[in-house]
């Protein structure tokens, strides 16, 4: 591993991920890879989730090819230095802000979107010119292995690598220095990457799991809110960090909305939801215990029926939750999220203008195009001070004096006494005779 991490520092060293020609190069090889193995990375994605293969392109295949037009279009702009404000004791210097990239990056991957939830911090980490150690999820082993065959054959082969394996193996990269730890996944282990980065003072940008609550107010039109809802909750089979968990809903609207749903369930998956091609099945033997426990003693008003043998769990609407048991209670106290939509769900996700992130347990830091720019960037001040006009710089040398200050408070804070302010009417009246007397003398 250590010597895996040296060998992506040692490219990155030599400097060749950070033109912006090569930067573009390595995302168009990365589209390049996305349309020309489509096929085996649909078929990989749906092995492991069970999904159509129709839900894998809409899913995740768009949000990537969308992500890399959408940095190959910026990121000229955004690499070039901006040129900052000025003070009075820099105005005839140059001053600007160079974004930098940070290093060697890490980006651990989630199952539930195997491949979006890998390549698409990938694209921010390229597009700001780092170099990369790529570990998929092991829970999603078809797509973790198509990842590893796949990109070395389009990126470069040093900067960019993908290790492979389980805790053992993650445990053991985290021991590494990195410049940057791109987390997702649940919050318990975010605390195992976040203790291991402060080890080596390493930023980490942590996307971990929340609760998304959905309030429905009485004068919503309930038909299209509880489409939507159902479209979020059970896409992927619930497996989706920013599904909607939970309905908050005046106790009167509690039969409509159930009804509605039902109908909606039966309209997008058919009478046989087992059958459906668009209804995709839990990812392992562990969740898929988990989430029965959680339905134990549950007031099921629709749906409940599993299949250890396929992992599958039927569409479920729980009532009348008791709110001491779940997290219904601190959900209506704590009104803070990483993101929010109204009127809707999930799709605060497709824009890539937002950040997205979380905040608290649900994580920290953000990413998304312009935002995984900055995420992978150092915002690097630049200033290039003038060896020129010296005389000017004395007051910041020793040794200080009152008048010293005086002048720097005048300078920097505007704040001038009266006595300074007639020196500086000398000053300015003995430029201005100078200036004159130059423009005579030539
Ligand atoms: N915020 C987001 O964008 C987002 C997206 C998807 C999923 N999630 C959240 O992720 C959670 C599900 O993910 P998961 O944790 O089951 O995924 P997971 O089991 O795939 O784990 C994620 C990564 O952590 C590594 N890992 C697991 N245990 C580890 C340990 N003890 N030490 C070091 N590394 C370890 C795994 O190897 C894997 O690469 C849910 O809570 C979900 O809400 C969040
Ligand atoms: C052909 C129709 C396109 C529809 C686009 C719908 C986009 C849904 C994106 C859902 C991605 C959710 C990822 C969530 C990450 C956390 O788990």
């Amino acid at each position: 591993m250590e010597l895996e991490v040296r060998r992506v520092r040692q490219a990155f060293l030599s400097g060749r991920s950070r033109p912006l020609r090569f930067r573009l190069q390595q995302l168009e090889a990365l589209r390049r890879m996305v349309q020309e193995r489509e096929k085996d990375i649909l078929t990989a994605i749906a092995a492991d989730l069970c999904k159509s293969e129709f839900n894998v392109y809409s899913q995740e295949v768009i949000t990537v090819l969308g992500e890399i037009d959408f940095m190959l279009e910026n990121l000229p702009e955004w690499v070039t230095a901006k040129p900052v404000k000025k003070n009075v004791l820099t105005m005839l210097d140059e001053a600007y802000i160079q974004p930098q990239p940070l290093g060697v990056v890490l980006i651990i991957g989630a199952w539930n979107y195997p491949f979006v939830l890998t390549i698409q911090p990938l694209i921010g980490a390229i597009a700001a010119g780092n170099a990369v150690i790529i570990k998929p999820s092991e829970l999603s082993e078809n797509t973790a292995k198509i990842l590893a065959k796949l990109l070395p054959q389009y990126l470069d082969q040093d900067l960019y690598i993908v290790i492979n394996g389980g805790v053992e193996e993650t445990t053991e990269l985290l021991k590494q220095r990195f410049d940057h730890i791109f987390y997702t996944g649940n919050t318990a282990v975010g605390k195992i990457v976040m203790e291991a980065a402060a080890k080596h003072l390493t930023p980490v940008t942590l996307e971990l799991g929340g609760k998304s609550p959905c309030y429905i107010d009485k004068d919503c039109d309930l038909d299209i809110v509880c489409r939507r809802i159902t479209w979020g909750k059970y896409m992927n089979c619930g497996q989706t960090c920013i599904a909607p968990d939970y309905i908050l809903c005046e106790a009167s609207l509690q039969n409509q909305i159930v009804w509605k749903i039902k109908e909606t369930v039966k309209e997008f998956y058919g009478e046989n939801i087992k059958e459906s091609p668009d209804y995709e099945r839990i990812i392992n033997l562990r969740h898929f215990k988990r989430i029965l426990s959680l339905l134990e003693g549950q007031k099921i008003a629709f749906g409940g029926e599993t299949d250890e043998a396929t992992r599958y769990i039927a569409p479920t609407v729980l009532t009348d939750v008791d709110p001491k048991t779940k997290l219904i209670k601190r959900m209506i106290d704590e009104t803070s999220s990483g993101g929010v939509t109204g009127n809707d769900v999930i799709m605060h996700f497709t824009l890539n203008s937002f950040p997205f992130g979380g905040v608290g347990s649900s994580g920290m830091g953000a990413y998304h195009g312009k935002h995984s720019f900055d995420t992978f960037s150092h915002q690097r001040p630049c200033l290039l001070k003038s060896l020129k006009r010296e005389g000017a710089n004395k007051l910041r040398y020793p040794p200080n004096s009152q008048s010293k200050v005086d002048w720097g408070k005048f300078f920097l804070l505007k704040r001038f006494n009266k006595e300074k302010l007639g020196l500086l009417l000398l000053t300015f009246l003995g430029i201005v005779a100078a200036v004159l007397v130059k423009a005579e003398y030539y």
